[in-house]
């Protein structure tokens, strides 16, 4: 038995497409996800995962890039309360560095921020990266943690297959046991992936739940 678990942007959905998933993927991911356990482990908030990823109905959800858990409309936060007053020293800190950011349910969104990456370093939080976009979140929280907490939840007990192209997918690489790149992934990921795909974005997940599906993945590694 296996789960996989898919990052969004520049994986399930293109920046070319304004990150809104498109027909076709939606279809395949909805139809592999009555089959198989389909996780989406994303960065992204669950106000916009609503709009853009409008009608995808994966298993379950792991947003704010690890630390809130969606099945079905429940929601599960992995945090600790002292995280909301760290936050709010952080947002002081940022306000004086005069950067703009967001709050999302738990963590602090900063676009664009490439410049200021030695200045965006904290004892009491992590920041982890998207490009040029930071995250900044609960000390000993990712991407990957956030999906083995689900994995408790849900009883699962099998292997992980996990497809991503940026550094924010790299701890959620590292409690996968098979992982695969987009074709449009960070050459650092693709690095440590097992495989990389020769379709980008949404098309390369297609790619990947065919190979599942028909067996030919499993020809490649062994899995089950
Ligand atoms: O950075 C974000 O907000 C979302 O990005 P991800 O889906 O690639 O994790």
């Amino acid at each position: 038995m296996f789960l996989v678990a898919s990052d969004y942007d520049r994986t399930l959905a293109s920046e070319k497409n304004g990150f809104i998933i498109s027909d076709e993927v939606k279809e395949k991911v909805n139809e592999f996800s009555k089959k198989y356990p389909f996780v989406v482990v994303t960065g992204r908030e669950r106000k916009f995962i609503k709009v853009l990823a409008k009608g995808l109905n994966p298993t379950a959800w792991v947003l704010e890039n690890g630390p809130l858990l969606l099945i079905g409309e429940k929601e599960i936060h992995l945090v600790d309360e002292d995280w909301f007053e760290i936050r709010e020293s952080i947002v002081e800190k940022l306000e004086k560095l005069g950067l703009r950011y967001s709050i999302g349910k738990i963590i602090i969104y900063l676009d664009n921020v490439g410049n200021f990456s030695n200045k965006l370093r904290f004892d009491c939080a992590r920041v982890e990266w998207n490009r040029n976009d930071a995250m900044i979140m609960p000390k000993n929280m990712d991407k990957g943690k956030g999906l083995l907490e689900l994995v408790k939840i849900l009883n699962f007990k099998g292997k992980i297959i996990a497809i991503g192209d940026s550094q924010n997918d790299i701890p959620l690489f590292k409690v996968a046991d098979y992982k695969v790149a987009v074709a449009n992934a960070l050459d650092e990921v693709k690095k440590i992936a097992d495989l990389v795909l020769n379709e980008e974005n949404g098309k390369g997940v297609i790619s990947l739940l065919e190979m599942i599906e028909s067996g030919n993945l499993f020809k490649k590694i062994d899995i089950n």
